[in-house]
């Protein structure tokens, strides 16, 4: 990147439609689908003699013009030092974490601006003011960032993402998200920059499908990130030098195959203007199933054969598609007949069918017993009801799930803002304009973020 140069990338949301808590354990793999939500963020650098050190903006204007000041140097580690002592967690590890891995003895640019925006389905729409160009529209709150409820699609992994990217491609000119070594390296630099920031461990599936797209995913051991030393302000060097081991050379070991939903159906996202904790609902399941072995495992291996299930089913679908297009498309035609055909004709239909209503029955089992709300009676009449309109093939409540949205995989024509206008049982749900995202982590065009005016 040459001075003043300027380069955007986007990185999207996801939902967790089968794994959600056995992606925990690094035995088993989930099915991620990527959303066409992206987050978005525009680097721009300067070399700049009157500043000492890096100084690094970013802005977040969507959010009552929100924006944080880092100050940082090599000799202190490069620990971004905030200067209105305004905390983002996010930012600073990200800020931390790519200055450390590339360590740099001279930075090319030492003023780096970066601009952030977000896509309308991560947050509530409730009291904004739309802004646009001839490319793009964004959703401007009145609020600061923290005070704007969100939907579930992983705001702070496609931001991390995304911003990791553009620090990426500050210190690394040649940075091309296309290739896979540079995906892998941001992949794992998000991954520590991420689970620094919440101050916990995850799967990490938000990160992999913010930088891969859609995915079946195995996640990393936990120690992998957990050994990583603490910032030694003496010996400096001593975390970039396990950093770089880390990013670089270890064995991370986790699964990433690209999948697609079958051609001719969709994601359908409700949100269900509720909240649910999942660090508490992580919590409670953890406690149930460490008190309930042997039996818990058995529970969980059980889900683990319907997850799998889940993705051949799809796998299967998407093959048949281009090996028997003619009975794919009466498969199709017959899901959208309505009243609702009886599905049991369809064997390749009814395996994915009876794969998810199994998991969401042991999912139901666990919750009853367990007492964390995975999938609560209101969301359990919910999907219920859903599974009754033409079109629908099945439903879970993604993710930790909880009170928050459920996910439908619907045939494309089927319309469920149409279906359910006007219907009280579905006046808590807000059907987001999401699609699954085609790419992970992608290059956009500067120009795309310019002049953004009131609409
Ligand atoms: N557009 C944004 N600009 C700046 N920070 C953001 C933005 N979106 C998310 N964040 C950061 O991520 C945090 C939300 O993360 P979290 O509570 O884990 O939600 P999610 O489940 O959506 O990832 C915010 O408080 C903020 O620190
Ligand atoms: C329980 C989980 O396996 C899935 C949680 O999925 P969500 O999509 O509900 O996640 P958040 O956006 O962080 O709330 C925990 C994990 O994998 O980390």
């Amino acid at each position: 990147m040459s001075a003043k140069e300027v380069r955007a990338f986007s990185a999207p949301g996801k939902a967790l439609i089968a794994g959600g808590y056995l992606v925990l354990n690094a035995e088993y793999k989930s099915f991620v689908v990527a959303l066409s939500a992206r987050m978005h963020a525009m680097v721009s650098c300067q070399q700049r003699p009157d500043i000492e050190g890096v100084y690094v903006k970013v802005t977040s204007t969507q959010f009552n013009d929100d924006e944080w000041n880092y100050r940082l140097k090599k000799k202190n580690g490069y620990v971004p030092l905030e200067i209105n002592d305004l905390t983002n967690p996010f930012v600073e590890q990200v800020i931390f974490n790519v200055f450390n891995y590339f360590f740099p003895e001279e930075v090319p640019f030492n003023y780096i601006v970066i601009q952030t925006f977000s896509d309308a389905e991560y947050h509530s729409a409730e009291g904004t003011v739309q802004k646009v160009n001839e490319f793009k529209e964004f959703n401007f709150h009145k609020k600061d960032i923290q005070d704007v409820p969100k939907t579930g699609l992983g705001s702070s992994a496609s931001l991390t993402t995304v911003l990791t990217t553009c620090l990426c491609a500050n210190l690394m000119a040649d940075l091309d998200v296309k290739n896979q070594d540079h995906l892998h390296m941001i992949h794992n630099l998000a991954q520590v920059a991420h689970c620094q920031a919440q101050g916990k461990i995850g799967s990490g599936f938000d990160i992999a499908a913010a930088t891969y797209g859609s995915i079946v995913y195995r996640r990393f051991p936990p120690a992998l990130i957990a050994d990583l030393p603490t910032m030694d302000l003496v010996y400096v060097r001593q975390y970039h030098n396990a950093l770089k081991g880390l990013i670089d050379r270890a064995d991370w070991n986790i699964f990433v195959q690209g999948i697609t939903l079958p051609p001719g159906l969709k994601l359908v996202m409700g949100d269900v203007r509720s909240g649910s904790s999942t660090v508490k609902l992580v919590a409670t399941v953890q406690k149930w199933y460490d008190n309930n072995l042997p039996r818990s495992f058995d529970v969980f291996e059980e889900i683990n054969k319907c997850n799998n299930r889940v993705i051949d089913s799809v796998t299967q679908l998407t093959e048949l598609s281009s090996t028997d297009p003619e009975r794919y498309n009466s498969i199709l035609a017959s899901i959208n007949l309505s009243p609702k055909a009886d599905q049991k004709s369809i064997p390749e239909i009814t395996e994915l069918e009876h794969a998810v209503l199994k998991i969401r029955e042991l999912f139901r089992a666990i919750t009853k017993e367990s007492g964390a709300d995975i999938e609560p009676e209101t969301q359990t009449t919910l999907l219920d009801k859903c599974l009754k309109f033409p079109g629908v093939i099945s439903g879970v409540v993604p993710g930790a799930g909880g009170h928050d949205a459920i996910a439908l995989l619907t045939t494309e024509g089927t319309d469920m803002a149409e279906l359910t206008k006007g219907n009280p049982d579905f006046e808590a749900v807000s059907w987001l304009k999401v699609t699954q995202a085609k790419t992970g982590v992608r290059e956009e065009d500067p120009r795309h973020y310019e002049n953004l005016h009131l609409k």
